[in-house]
């Protein structure tokens, strides 16, 4: 299935994240014309009563997310050979580290070094809006920003893994799944200038949505799985990765798909509706339903599908919620 083509010429947005600056030159992978294969997921429910922390609600902002289970309709196309609806990973999933304890995570956020300061994390779907609202943030003084490395997943010492990984996902999804992991890594251990860190997703959903969208699409292979899920464990064992609060922006599929159309990004141009409706499905999985990954955090969900005006209004409504603990009305 192809995916439709950018309504204008490419706005591609390299230069205007935050991270490392550099161009997506060296590009083998964007634009060459090639049949695209993006990943996709088929749905799971299992593994989880081992890791699943609790089932304690969200704080939910705005309308509910009902109705956006709809992505089986586009099942054909989607699922991978590791099969559909229940058919999961299942006993094939390899499991946590033994010896790793599930609660490492949680107690290393009790003594993280630096307790008086919190990093809130934004998530959500491809094109959801992440980048818009860290902007809008941004202009807090107690507040530093930290967008996705984008630029580094475009130019690993001139190679477009990104690019490579939406070409031929079941070649290069370990390569750029390993690196995502790597930089991710990199961010949530930088030292902290500011009170508050607003970081634009975060090494969880990399491993969450990302890589188990690989692995259950059947365009990541067992073995690779366990190797990113070993570095995972290790990573979450042995260093401070913790958050302190999720944002979820919650949109559809579709409105995401309009947006990633507008913004046109040139490695993105392959991906179907299918995709985002794969990870919207893996979000809600790991955020909302709790299904499969313990979540070890508070959530606030806020519901991104409208227009620019109303998300401000949304960000002022929630200010007080993300930014100061106390005012949360609800914690995990
Ligand atoms: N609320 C909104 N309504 C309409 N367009 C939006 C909205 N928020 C973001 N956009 C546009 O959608 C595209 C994707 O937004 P972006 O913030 O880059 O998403 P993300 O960082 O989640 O991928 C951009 O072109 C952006 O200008
Ligand atoms: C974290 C992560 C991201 N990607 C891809 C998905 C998108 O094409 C870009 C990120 O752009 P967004 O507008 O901020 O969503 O990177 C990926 O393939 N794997 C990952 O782990």
């Amino acid at each position: 299935m192809a995916a439709e083509r950018c309504a204008a010429g490419p706005r591609d947005d390299a230069g205007s994240r935050g991270d490392a600056g550099a161009d997506p030159t060296g590009d083998p992978g964007a634009g060459t014309g090639a049949e695209p294969a993006p990943p996709q997921s088929a749905g799971a429910e299992e593994v989880m009563a081992r890791r699943r922390k609790g089932r304690a609600g969200a704080v939910r902002c705005g309308p509910a997310a009902a109705g956006w289970a709809m992505w089986r309709r586009g099942a054909a196309w989607a699922w991978g050979r590791r099969g559909a609806g229940t058919a999961v990973p299942g006993t094939a999933v390899p499991g946590p580290s033994a010896g790793a304890p599930l609660s490492a995570a949680a107690h290393k956020h009790l003594i993280k070094k630096d307790a008086g300061k919190r990093i809130i994390c934004i998530e959500g779907n491809i094109a959801s809006g992440k980048t818009t609202c860290l902007d809008y943030f941004a202009q807090t003084t107690s507040i530093e920003v930290l967008k996705e490395p984008l630029a580094k997943w475009r130019n690993v010492r001139g190679h477009n893994i990104l690019g490579l990984m939406y070409q031929d996902a079941s070649r290069w999804g370990i390569t750029l799944q390993t690196y995502v992991q790597l930089t991710m890594l990199e961010q949530h251990t930088r030292p902290m200038i500011s009170p508050i860190r607003m970081m634009e997703r975060s090494i969880h959903s990399a491993k969450h949505v990302f890589v188990e969208n690989l692995y259950r699409s059947g365009k990541m292979p067992e073995v690779d799985y366990a190797v990113l899920s070993e570095w995972f464990d290790w990573i979450q064992n042995n260093t401070d990765v913790s958050v302190d609060l999720i944002v979820y922006l919650q949109t559809s599929p579709k409105v995401c798909y309009e947006r990633l159309k507008t913004r046109c990004r040139e490695e993105e141009k392959v991906i179907p509706l299918e995709y985002l409706e794969a990870i919207h499905e893996l979000y809600e999985e790991w955020l909302i339903k709790r299904a499969l990954f313990e979540v070890s955090c508070p959530v606030l969900v806020i519901g991104a599908d409208h227009d620019m005006q109303k998300m401000v209004e949304k960000y002022e409504e929630n200010r007080d919620q993300i930014l100061n603990p106390a005012n949360r009305q609800r914690c995990l």
